[in-house]
């Protein structure tokens, strides 16, 4: 297939670089962390407007330009083509808890204003005794109708794993997302313990939640819009997998999130809180009207960049992200979105 104009001519808005007439610069932003979250310190990404809004694309570090390609996918989705129409205008949302101390994790639970929290697990250089803790504290101060599930980014082998959930559960677990790192793995864990197992990074393509289903791996899906390639890939994901759903960030500035909120605010089926409430792990946003939950739920809209909260975060060389985004590009199915500078 072949991209005329004047599809073509999409790339047009979403030039790298001064002096693309007509066209807009992108921007690079870069936000500190306000604790450490996936061994990362600050969040980095770019942002550019199209005829649809802004779109942002800000794939981790490690991540390589065939799987940058559909985060690029989700950012065009989202500056082009703008997002498919909602069925709710609020979505429940669980409070995100880093690997901190009980102190922290106490504190960040109760402000939270959330009914459910998420709490990392398995954290390299730490113990189960730091876990315990960690849950205890956010049962503590969620109460007893609280909600919590547990995240171990794959970091348990399945005796570990199958020991912790177990142990974990005396205070009560909603579910365990990605307790190990492979789909075998998951599904031993899931026939061994009574809570229910959540696959998150055994979800990356889209042909993955069948492999998930067919390995009977995970009862609940966790999809994130920009990995899978914007928020109509997503629904496809969804749809095809069969499993409840639950939409979680990738930790992005509000651009980003509104896909997350776009995505958990169109789904036909949505039982489980979503993994929204992530602005508070970062220093600041660069819209004016942040996507912070309220009372435990995100209203659902598209809040603008604001040139005065962006300036506080933004990276005058926007070359290595040029570089980044362009590589993907290669990779990308459909119109191309980014330009050389000039
Ligand atoms: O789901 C949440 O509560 C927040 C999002 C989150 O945890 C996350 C964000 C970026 C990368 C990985 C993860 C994860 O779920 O492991
Ligand atoms: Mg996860």
């Amino acid at each position: 297939m072949t991209w005329a104009h004047p599809i073509r001519s999409l790339g047009y808005y979403l030039l790298f670089g001064k002096g693309a007439a007509g066209g807009q610069r992108v921007r690079v932003y870069s936000i500190p962390m306000r604790t450490r979250f996936r061994g990362v310190t600050r969040r980095e990404g770019v942002l550019f407007r199209g005829p649809a809004g802004w779109g942002e694309f800000s794939p981790f570090a490690e991540y390589g330009p065939a799987e940058c390609a559909r985060w690029l996918a989700a950012a065009r989705e989202a500056a082009v083509e703008g997002f498919p129409a909602p069925v709710r205008d609020r979505v429940p949302v669980n409070a995100t808890i880093p690997a901190v101390g009980p102190e922290t994790a106490f504190e960040m639970a109760k402000v939270s204003g959330c009914g459910t929290a998420k709490v990392k697990v398995a954290e390299r250089g730490q113990d189960d005794a730091d876990d315990m803790a960690r849950v205890e504290a956010v049962r503590d101060a969620l109460g007893p109708d609280g909600l919590i599930r547990v995240d171990a980014n794959g970091g348990w082998d399945v005796e570990h794993a199958a020991r912790m959930i177990r142990s974990l559960d005396r205070w009560g677990l909603e579910y365990a997302e990605q307790p190990c790192a492979t789909l075998e793995d998951l599904a031993l864990v899931r026939r061994r313990v009574d809570v229910p197992i959540a696959a998150d990074e055994s979800i990356r393509r889209a042909e993955d939640p069948l492999r998930v289903r067919a390995a009977g791996a995970a009862d609940v899906a966790v999809l994130k819009a920009q990995p899978l390639g914007g928020v109509r890939a997503a629904l496809r994901v969804a749809e095809a997998c069969g499993l409840p759903v639950v939409v979680s960030s990738a930790v992005e500035t509000s651009v980003g999130l509104a896909a997350g909120v776009a995505l958990a605010a169109a789904l036909p089926d949505l039982r489980y809180a979503c993994g929204l409430a992530t602005l508070s792990l970062l220093e600041g946003d660069v819209v004016h009207d942040p996507l912070r939950p309220v009372a435990g739920e995100i209203a659902v809209r598209r809040p603008v960049v604001d040139e005065e909260a962006l300036r506080r975060f933004e990276v005058r060389d926007a070359g290595p992200w040029r570089r980044r985004a362009l590589a993907a590009q290669a990779h990308m199915d459909g119109p191309p979105v980014i330009g050389e500078a000039r």
